[in-house]
């Protein structure tokens, strides 16, 4: 099994696969989003599998989607903002280098309202989403070894926050010059 180097978990709108494509290109390494691997499953973009199947069938294919993609993708995964719902996927994202980039209600429903749409997202946008956050924060808390905040930070400077947060601290060092002989 090859897990991940990075996982990006958050809500929509936060950045998750933007910022893990530029890190997978900063750390030269493959980059995977698993959105588009239940895209591939399917057949299909997500908001047609939402309207031809429902949620729950979505849910499905991102839990094993997930499942998949941490046994076997060893560059940086972006996960979408629901799959840390699902209590098997908070187990297995147990012990891996995961990061929680962090945004407020404006900044992401401006940055989502710009972009293709969110079937959670696509009635009374601002109330969803927050209603979304409520309920996943300590989620996304519970996983995460380092939390991110993005707003007012460009996507580089995010990839850059993230690598310094990731950074191993560096080893202890005695200093003798002060010590007794
Ligand atoms: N730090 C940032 N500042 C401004 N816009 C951003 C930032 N991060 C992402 N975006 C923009 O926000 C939109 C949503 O980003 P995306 O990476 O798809 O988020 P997520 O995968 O977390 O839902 C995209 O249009 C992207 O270009
Ligand atoms: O928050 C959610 O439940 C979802 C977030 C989306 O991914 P992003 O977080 O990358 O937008 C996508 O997986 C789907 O529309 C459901
Ligand atoms: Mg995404």
């Amino acid at each position: 099994m090859t897990t991940p180097v990075l996982v990006l978990v958050g809500p929509p709108g936060a950045g998750k696969s933007t910022i893990g494509a530029l890190l997978a290109e900063r750390l030269g390494t493959g980059y995977r989003d698993t959105d588009a691997d239940i895209e591939k499953t399917a057949g299909k973009p997500i908001p047609e599998i939402f309207v031809d199947e429902g949620e729950p069938h979505f849910r499905e294919l991102e839990r094993q989607a997930v499942r998949t993609a941490v046994a076997e993708h060893p560059g940086v995964l972006a996960l979408g903002g629901g799959a840390v719902m699902d209590p098997g996927t908070r187990a297995l994202l147990k012990g891996l280098p995961v990061v929680f980039l962090d945004v407020e209600l404006a900044d992401a429903v401006h940055r989502v309202g710009l972009d293709a749409p969110r079937p959670l997202l696509a009635v009374n946008p601002r109330k969803r989403w927050r209603e979304l956050m409520e309920a996943r924060r300590p989620l996304y808390t519970e996983v995460a070894r380092a939390v991110i905040s993005t707003g007012g930070r460009t996507p580089a400077e995010v990839a850059d926050a993230v690598l310094e947060a990731l950074r191993p601290s560096p080893a202890p060092t005695t200093d003798t010059t002060d010590s007794p002989q």
